[in-house]
């Protein structure tokens, strides 16, 4: 069915070729990244992407790590954008290797990678942000954005993925995000092998 083809090979589903416009070892890099079933799509990760660098976008803090591969492409828009990403990840595994990822695609200056439970880490974090992506335990998206919610500034762009198919499991984080007046949001299927969906939210005030 529709579902099962690859979405970058429909017309309509856009091209989500993320490093056309880098050189050619770093394109090569995250064309071969060896992506985990934990990691963004390509379609998530280019969408991504694109909030990042159109919003302009100077700081920003990842939920969820894994081995780093939407870190590195919102890097690239972070590096463009001239803004920095802060990415959070309890498993050290992943850590580890999300830092080695980032170094070997020159993007450690950009994207610093904090080891620890986003629920302590979170709270911790100082100055201001203007972009969220919440990819970790999908029970505590609430958690997660109430930790940060006081440091957005108006504007903040904050994803968070799997709204769908995990929409149950963070009902009161849906439930919050609906209910305010604060904020406006739609949710995008932006790759369609993932049978899910990014809820994009933007703060208004
Ligand atoms: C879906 S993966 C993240 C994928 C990543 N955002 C990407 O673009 O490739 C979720 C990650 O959240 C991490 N995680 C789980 N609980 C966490 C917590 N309490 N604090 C920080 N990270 C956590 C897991 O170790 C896992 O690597």
């Amino acid at each position: 069915g529709a579902l099962d083809t690859v979405a970058a090979l429909e017309p309509g589903a856009g091209n989500p070729h993320v490093t056309n416009d880098l050189d050619a070892s770093r394109k090569a890099f995250i064309e071969d990244f060896n992506r985990i079933t934990l990691n963004s799509t390509p379609g998530d990760a280019a969408m991504l992407r694109i909030l990042v660098e159109s919003s302009g976008a100077k700081r920003g803090v990842e939920v969820g790590t894994a081995t780093g591969y939407g870190a590195i492409v919102m890097g690239i828009a972070f590096e463009r954008t001239g803004g920095k990403l802060i990415s959070v990840d309890i498993d050290p595994k992943m850590v580890q290797t999300a830092r080695e990822n980032l170094e070997k695609v020159g993007l450690s200056n950009v994207v610093t990678v904090v080891e620890g439970d986003a629920l302590e880490v979170l709270p911790r974090l100082e100055g201001q942000f203007d972009f969220v992506y919440i990819d970790a335990v999908k029970s505590d998206y609430l958690k997660y954005f109430q930790a940060l919610e006081p440091k957005l500034v108006p504007g903040t762009v904050i994803v968070a993925d799997n709204v769908i198919k995990s929409g149950k499991h963070m009902a009161d984080f849906l439930e919050v995000i609906n209910g305010s007046p604060n904020y406006i949001s739609n949710t995008i299927r932006s790759d369609e092998t993932k049978q899910d969906g990014m809820l994009v939210i933007y703060k208004l005030k």
